[in-house]
Parts: structure tokens; C-alpha cells; sequence
């Protein structure tokens, strides 16, 4: 199969769909990559590097879409690529279609066929090929988040470890997911007083075993969300709904609330966002005030540590690359119920529920397209 890598186009984003021994693996299976210059030239990875690795270099984007069997990217398809997409041509990337009307329906015109990583399965349970993205993510909240604390950054002045004789500032994690528990042992680390609220009574009983009575854990519902809130310096919202919008947990009336200066990080803002008050933000202007607290909902936060990110994507999706690019996609999806549940629309229909309901579609299941 003829497999092509763009450069991404989203704004600072610096990583790339293969890595040049990702390339190695592709070609070593008798498939060709073409790579467009420069697509890894911010991170240290060379055009020569992926010519070793035996990728062919192209100029341009257009001709990587022209020519392609397969896309591999790592955001969804900003407008002028999904204008280029063509009716049966596999795209591989992160879609997070629920919130985004105006993608799903280009994609839909396409005909493509249109495998979301964030909503690929695993063997044991989980979603493997965001769980990378969303460790570094989760991490990196925290990171934002502090920083955003800072008087200059718009918050209160607040060192959320304290020191001696100041008490540490109070961080609350919404969702104990994988960006969730990441936060988590990023704030613990920082000493600060850390809350952690989830749906899930049994991820609450594996933090507790962990982190004992370092930690608050709080079954998730209105009363405890609001509660924590009004306390909270820090919130990180890192809720997910497999493939659905996220729920809006913490309203506006709550955000007016909250002590001025606060920082909230909508880490869910790919899927719409947790905080009624969240609109997505770009690493170039990351941050705006609602009520005097700082808004950080940046929807590509990986993309900052582009380099780590790119390897880490990578060692998640190349195995599925290349059973698609070595089997064709349907039967790569009928012997792969997980990578069959990353499909979100094929061939003009919507396969994927909880788009499909979030967005008013007829859904069509995916195995009736596989036949
Ligand atoms: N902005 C960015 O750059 C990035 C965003 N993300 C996003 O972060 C979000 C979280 O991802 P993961 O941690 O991997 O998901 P996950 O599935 O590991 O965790 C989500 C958690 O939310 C919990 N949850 C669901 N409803 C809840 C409720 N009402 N109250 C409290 N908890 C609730 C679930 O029980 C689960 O533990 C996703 O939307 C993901 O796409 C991930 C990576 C980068
Ligand atoms: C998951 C996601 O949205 C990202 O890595 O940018
Ligand atoms: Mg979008």
C-alpha cells in the first residue's frame, strides 16, 4: 500500500504520524511512505532520516493526498485537508468528531474511511492509542496549570506547594482516567492538597491504595463537583465519555463562584470540554478569563512536547498501520474488533454511536460495511 505522512498544520503542532523507524517497519513490509518535507524537521527528524528509513520526500501536501492509499496524521483534518480527501482512501489520526459538526460532515462528502485512534479498543480494556497522548497531557496540566497561577500568567499568585509555614494551594481532578491519575501523581509531587472525583468507585479504591491519605477521593456528582470547585485553585478536567461529548460537569453559575485567580485546565476540551465556560484555545494563545478565572483549553496540548509525543504515538499506532496497510481496511476491521471500533465514518456514513447520536446522523454500523 502507498501510505502518506503530511506535515500537521494545526496551530504549533510539531508532531508527525511515523517516525522515521515506523517508516522502517512499513517498508520492511513492502509498503511504500511518503513523507512531506520538513514534516519532522522541528523535532530533530530529518528528511534524511526518513529517506534511510525508506520513505520517499515530497514536496507538497496536495500531492501526498492525491497519491496516497492511506493518510497517517496525528490531528484531525483541519478544512483545506479534509477538501483533499477521496472516496475510499483510509485516514488514520485522532478525529474527536462528537463537538466538531463542521469535520464530521467534510468527512462524511469525503467518502473516506475514517479510523479515529481515540476510540480504538484494547485487549485489556482502556483506549491504548489516546492513553499516550493523554499520560502526556495529564502531566502536563499540572505543569500549565501552576504556571497560569503565576500573577503574570492572570492567576492569583499561588505556589502550589506552599512552603513552611504557608499551606499548599488545592488542586481538584475531574475524571481519574488516564489524564486524571497523571495530573494526580504530577500534583501529589508538587505537594500541593490534592482532591481526585470519578464516577468509578473502583478507580477511587485503587488511588486510595496508592496514595492513602495523601489524597481526597470524592464520588463524582453535582453536590461533590461543586463543592470542590469553590475551593479549588487548581481544577483539571480530564472526563471522557468514549467517542461522546463531555459532560458539562462544572457550570457557569459554579465558575462565577470560584476564588478569582483560579486556573481551570479543560484537558476534555478535544471532546467539547467539561466546564460549560470552555472553549478551545491554541498553544500560540492558550488562555482567556470568565469571571476571573483563567481558562487554559488548549486542544493539542501534546503538540508542546512534540518530540516525546511523537514516539510515544507511535509505539501505539504502528501496529494497527500496518495491519491496515498489509490487509486493506475491511478485513483489517473484521479480524480486529478494536480497530474496529475506531471507525467513525466510511464511505459517507457516520459508524460510530455516540458521534452519530451527538450529531444527529443515522448510525450505521461498521459490519455492515465490511461484508
Ligand atoms: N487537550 C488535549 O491535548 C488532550 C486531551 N485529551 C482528552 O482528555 C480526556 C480524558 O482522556 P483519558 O483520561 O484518556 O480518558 P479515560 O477514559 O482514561 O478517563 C476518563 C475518566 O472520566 C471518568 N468519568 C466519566 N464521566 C464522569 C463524571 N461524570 N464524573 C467524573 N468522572 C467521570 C471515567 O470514569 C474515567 O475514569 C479525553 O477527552 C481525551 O481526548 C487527551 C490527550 C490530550
Ligand atoms: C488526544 C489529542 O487530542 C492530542 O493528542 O492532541
Ligand atoms: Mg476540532
Amino acid at each position: 500500500m502507498l501510505v502518506g505522512v503530511p506535515k500537521e498544520i494545526k496551530n504549533h503542532e510539531y508532531r508527525v504520524g511515523l517516525t522515521p523507524p515506523s517508516v522502517h517497519e512499513l517498508v520492511g513490509r513492502g509498503h511504500q511512505v511518503l513523507v512531506q518535507t520538513g514534516a519532522g524537521a522541528e523535532i530533530g527528524l530529518s528528511d534524511e532520516q526518513y529517506t534511510a528509513a525508506g520513505a520517499s520526500i515530497v514536496a507538497g501536501a496536495k500531492e501526498i493526498f492525491e497519491r496516497a492509499d492511506m493518510i497517517v496524521k496525528v490531528k484531525e483534518p483541519q478544512p483545506q485537508e479534509c477538501a483533499m480527501l477521496r472516496e475510499g482512501q483510509i485516514l488514520y489520526t485522532y478525529l474527536h468528531l462528537a463537538p466538531d459538526p463542521e469535520q464530521t460532515a467534510a468527512l462524511v462528502k469525503s467518502g473516506a474511511i475514517c479510523i479515529a485512534y481515540e476510540t480504538i479498543t484494547g485487549p485489556g480494556g482502556g483506549l491504548p492509542l489516546l492513553a499516550p497522548m493523554s499520560e502526556v497531557a495529564g502531566r502536563m496540566a499540572i505543569q500549565a496549570g501552576a504556571s497560569h497561577l503565576e500573577k503574570s500568567k492572570g492567576g492569583m499568585g499561588l505556589l502550589l506547594g506552599g512552603v513552611p509555614g504557608v499551606a499548599p494551594g488545592h488542586v481538584v481532578i475531574i475524571g481519574a482516567g488516564v489524564v486524571g491519575t497523571n495530573a494526580l501523581q504530577m500534583a501529589v509531587g508538587t505537594g500541593a492538597r490534592v482532591s481526585v472525583l470519578d464516577k468509578s468507585v473502583d478507580r477511587l479504591r485503587q488511588l486510595d491504595l496508592i496514595y492513602g491519605n495523601r489524597i481526597s477521593t470524592l464520588y463524582s456528582n453535582a453536590h461533590a463537583i461543586e463543592e470542590a470547585v469553590l475551593s479549588a485553585d487548581l481544577v483539571i478536567g480530564g472526563v471522557l465519555v468514549p467517542g461522546a461529548a463531555a459532560p458539562k460537569l462544572v457550570t457557569r453559575s459554579m465558575v462565577s463562584r470560584m476564588k478569582k485567580g483560579a486556573v481551570v485546565v479543560d484537558v476534555a476540551i478535544d471532546q467539547g470540554g467539561c466546564f460549560e465556560t470552555s472553549h478551545a484555545t491554541t498553544h500560540a494563545d492558550p488562555t482567556f478569563v470568565v469571571d476571573g478565572v483563567v481558562h487554559y483549553c488548549v486542544a493539542n496540548m501534546p503538540g508542546a512536547v512534540a518530540r516525546t509525543s511523537t514516539f510515544a504515538l507511535n509505539n501505539a499506532t504502528i501496529g494497527h498501520a500496518v495491519a491496515l496497510a498489509t490487509k486493506g481496511w475491511r478485513q483489517a476491521l473484521r479480524e480486529d474488533p478494536h480497530l474496529k471500533n475506531g471507525l467513525n465514518v466510511a464511505q459517507g456514513k457516520v459508524t460510530y454511536a455516540a458521534v452519530a447520536k451527538d450529531l444527529g446522523y443515522d448510525y450505521v454500523p461498521a459490519d455492515t460495511l465490511l461484508a
